[in-house]
């Protein structure tokens, strides 16, 4: 049934503001993966990135306005000449282009920040958004930290931008701070004072610091706000933003309320999150609305009962929707290509024939060591062993000696073009051991920064899956790996990583130690 009702505009910012994660950073292929995913998911404007803040993100916004269809393509700038013309180079190639430019208006980002009187700020404003316009016909302006600014001199400020050529206005809660009624309040006398705010689109952009970002969000959309900015799993500076997943099925679940609709196919939503908790390295937590682990699992005997009666006795949405499928296909040892083709294609994967063999190698792999293979071990699958960058290093074996009363020892085989080359080393425990056999090898000057392992799945038979942040010259790089074997995991993860170093920095830009001793040129956490 087609809605009728106010059309909610989608901003999609997790490749800016979610890459500003602590710990987040990704590369050119990687961001070009999920902005392909977000066309999918088809949100309104992908934010591709910051320009200036690196090369990296220059190429990256570049390579997004080159390829992808179908959203306005974003990136975002300082209100200076300098930024300005680096983030138009970068996205201009998009057919339909968006220059985003920001410049504070709080007191206290005005005084301590930037060292800028008000009038300052406004000339800045005026100048900024013209210049921006010369570019570009769509011109989007952020007053940051609108919440905390006076709101006489905030709407001042959003009357000249609308008056200097900006087509979108966004309101921030740069900090978090606001409360629903208080954001709500003030998105009404904006549209209830500022003069030609009805000609422009009034965004906001709300941080997560008191857990609020969906909630200010939408007594935003209560109050006139057409455009929410929003990333995938509500990733993002500090505490994060609003949730992409939670404002658009809070609009979908409850439009009896809010009569308003988006232009999102929602059933692309659960591959979206997974897909950037895989690239990111940021898992979702268990509890986490719409796509946690648990969102829609039930534990109790009466809910239990409750739902088996019918479902909607304790589900305010149906799975389906956000893409979760269930199959009467059970996987195992004994299924073929058919099976796996049709059970990966309902998942949303829709891989080419080399994909698919891959895909199938692995899969049998994991059969003969556990009895069912779930969804969850699919979608592992896919995401690290066929969606990966090119591998300089590729695990061949490993052999680990470690127990109560001997030092973990760990020799290890990996393939380097058509050579194997394999090296030993002994560690604090047997992932210590394997790392320094690997850093052996490879002979980089690596920091370990940290190490995660979770079950994919339960049961003694479950795949585990092993995070590593790896840091090199002040750069920091996330692996993936997984098995049922947790050491093997370990491995696989460390050298994804160090693959993606590899790739990234290029290998005629590494440098190299020369004598790693036993292993002792990586640092960091012990493991
Ligand atoms: C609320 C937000 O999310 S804003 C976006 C935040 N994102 C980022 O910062 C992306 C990553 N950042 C970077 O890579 C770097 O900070 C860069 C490349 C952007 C700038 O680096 P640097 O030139 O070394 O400046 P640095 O980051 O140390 O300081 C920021 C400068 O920008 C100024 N500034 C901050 N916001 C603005 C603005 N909107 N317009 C103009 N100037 C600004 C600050 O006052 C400071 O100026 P100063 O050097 O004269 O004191
Ligand atoms: C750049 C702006 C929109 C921002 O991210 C913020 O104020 O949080
Ligand atoms: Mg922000």
């Amino acid at each position: 049934m087609e809605r009728e009702g106010r059309r909610i505009y989608i901003f999609d910012t997790t490749l800016r503001d979610g890459e500003q994660s602590p710990g987040v950073s990704l590369n050119v292929q990687e961001k070009l993966e999920i902005a392909r995913q977000l066309a999918k998911l088809k949100v309104d404007v992908i934010e591709a990135g910051f320009p200036i803040a690196s090369p990296g993100d220059f190429e990256a916004v570049k390579a997004i306005a080159q390829e992808i269809e179908g959203p306005v393509i974003a990136a975002l700038a300082r209100i200076n000449e300098k930024d300005i013309d680096r983030a138009w180079e970068a996205v201009k190639y998009a057919a339909r282009p968006r220059l985003h430019v920001f410049i504070a208006t709080s007191d206290i980002h005005m005084k301590h920040k930037l060292r800028m009187t008000r009038e300052e700020v406004l000339a800045a404003v005026q100048r900024g958004v013209t210049y921006a316009k010369q570019h570009c016909q769509d011109v989007e302006f952020s007053p940051e930290d609108a919440s905390r600014s006076d709101p006489d001199f905030l709407c001042q400020v959003l009357e000249l931008a609308i008056a200097s050529g900006a087509t979108v206005l966004n309101i921030p809660d740069t900090v978090g701070y606001a409360t629903p009624p208080e954001f709500g309040r003030l998105i009404a006398l904006i549209r209830q004072r500022v003069r030609g705010i009805e000609g422009v689109t009034l965004s906001v952009h709300c941080h997560n610091d008191l857990g609020l970002a969906v909630a200010n969000s939408l007594a935003a959309i209560e109050n006139g706000a057409t455009q929410v900015e929003c990333a995938v799993n509500g990733i993002g500076e500090r505490a994060g933003n609003t949730a992409l997943e939670e404002i658009v099925m809070a609009l979908f679940t409850r439009y009896d309320y809010y009569r308003c609709k988006t232009g999102i196919v929602t059933e692309e939503i659960y591959r979206t999150s997974r897909l950037v908790s895989t690239l990111t390295g940021m898992p979702v937590q268990y509890n986490k609305a719409i796509v946690g682990k648990n969102a829609f699992a039930h534990e109790s005997g009466i809910h239990q009962d409750g739902v088996l009666k019918e479902r909607t006795t304790y589900e305010i949405m149906n799975p389906a929707m956000i893409g979760l499928v269930q199959s009467n296909i059970v996987l195992g040892k004994h299924s073929g290509r058919h099976a796996l083709r049709t059970r990966l294609a309902e998942l949303g994967f829709n891989l080419t024939e080399a994909e698919l063999e891959k895909a199938f190698q692995r899969f049998k792999e994991l059969a003969d060591r556990k009895k069912e293979i779930t969804d969850r071990d699919l979608e592992a699958i896919v995401e690290h062993e066929i969606r990966h960058i090119p591998e300089k290093y590729a695990l061949e074996h490993l052999h680990i000696s470690t127990g109560t009363h001997v030092i973990p020892t760990a020799t290890v085989g990996l393939k380097v073009g058509d050579q194997v080359w394999e090296e030993a080393a002994c560690g604090e425990g047997p992932v210590d051991a394997t790392f320094k056999a690997i850093d052996k090898i490879t002979r980089l000057p690596l920091a370990l920064k940290s190490y995660s392992l979770n079950a994919v799945t339960g049961g003694k038979d479950a795949m585990g899956e092993v995070t590593v942040q790896v840091e090199y010259e002040g750069r920091t790089f996330i692996g993936r790996g997984i098995s049922t074997d947790i050491l093997e995991a370990s491995a696989r993860a460390y050298l994804n990583a160090i693959n993606k170093l590899v790739y990234d920095v290029g290998e005629e830009n590494l440098h190299y130690v020369d004598e790693v001793n036993n292993g002792n040129a990586r640092t960091g956490v012990n493991t």
